[in-house]
């Protein structure tokens, strides 16, 4: 399924980078801005959609980064997974203080904090009403959060991938460093790979491309975005497989 047809999507996987939760800071989270994406998140649920979630660490850790002080890269990887982990923990709080429940499974053994992932289960937590969190990334260094995320909407057959970003879609270059890029209402995943537009890693849009998973990137923080996709809006940009 895919929402250009003005269908609302039923089982949505949300893509949150880590840097989306620091808001001004440059370090670790802004309570208000998580509180607030958390009251987004719980409105979707509370209204029926099935809401699942992986959110990346790069607000604490990242292993290319630590790499560059002379960490090695699998160790960093694996700082940056547990990195998510704290994320995940702290959304699923500020989900608690919405009301709304909220299960974090890991990728990575961690026991007493979150239980093993199982795409099954995973949806039955979801057919229950509950919002899972997918935590610790794909659980395999030299992965992204963007991967984990592709894979687990596959894994899951959400209808949709929503990747939240700090830009308002996907641009024919850098919006951040070219003011004068144009923003794409729509694009094929095959001439988002071929132009190696950086919005979101390879290997996750191979993923999506071969396993038909429609995406859609976003600014989390335009107010009432994700209301607007869910009801079917043609909100930032859609990327689908070439027809
Ligand atoms: N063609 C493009 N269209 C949109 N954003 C792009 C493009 N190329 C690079 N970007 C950058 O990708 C960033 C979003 O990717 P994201 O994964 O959320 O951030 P990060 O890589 O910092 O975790 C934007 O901040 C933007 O600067
Ligand atoms: O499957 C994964 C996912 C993440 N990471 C590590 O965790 C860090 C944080 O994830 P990411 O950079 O994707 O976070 P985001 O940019 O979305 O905040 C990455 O830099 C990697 O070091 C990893 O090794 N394998």
């Amino acid at each position: 399924m895919s929402d250009n047809t003005g269908q609302r999507p039923k089982r949505i996987l949300l893509k949150l980078s880590g840097e989306a939760l620091m808001g001004d800071f440059d370090f670790g989270f802004d309570a208000d801005v998580l509180q607030s994406t958390a009251q987004q998140i719980a409105e979707q649920q509370k209204q029926g959609v099935q809401m699942a979630l992986v959110i990346g660490g790069g607000n604490i850790f990242r292993g290319a980064g630590l790499a560059k002080s002379g960490i090695n890269r699998v160790s960093g990887d694996q700082m940056g997974m547990l990195a998510t982990v704290m994320n995940a923990l702290a959304m699923q709080d500020a989900l608690h203080k919405q009301g709304v429940s909220c299960r974090v499974m890991t990728s990575m053994n961690i026991d007493g904090v979150g239980e093993g992932f199982s795409a099954e289960q995973a949806q039955r937590y979801l057919d229950q009403g509950e919002i899972v969190i997918f935590a610790a990334g794909t659980g395999n260094p030299c992965f992204t959060t963007d991967s984990a995320a592709s894979l687990r909407a596959i894994e899951i057959q959400a209808d949709l991938l929503l990747k939240a970003t700090k830009v308002d879609g996907i641009y024919d270059s850098d919006p951040v460093k070219n003011p004068t890029a144009k923003r794409y209402e729509q694009i094929s995943y095959d001439d988002a790979i071929e132009q190696r537009l950086g919005v979101m890693d390879l290997t996750a849009m191979v993923l999506c491309n071969e396993n038909n998973m429609p995406m859609r990137v976003f600014n989390m923080f335009e107010s009432g975005a994700l209301a607007s996709i869910v009801n079917g809006e043609s909100v930032g940009t859609l990327v689908e497989v070439a027809k």
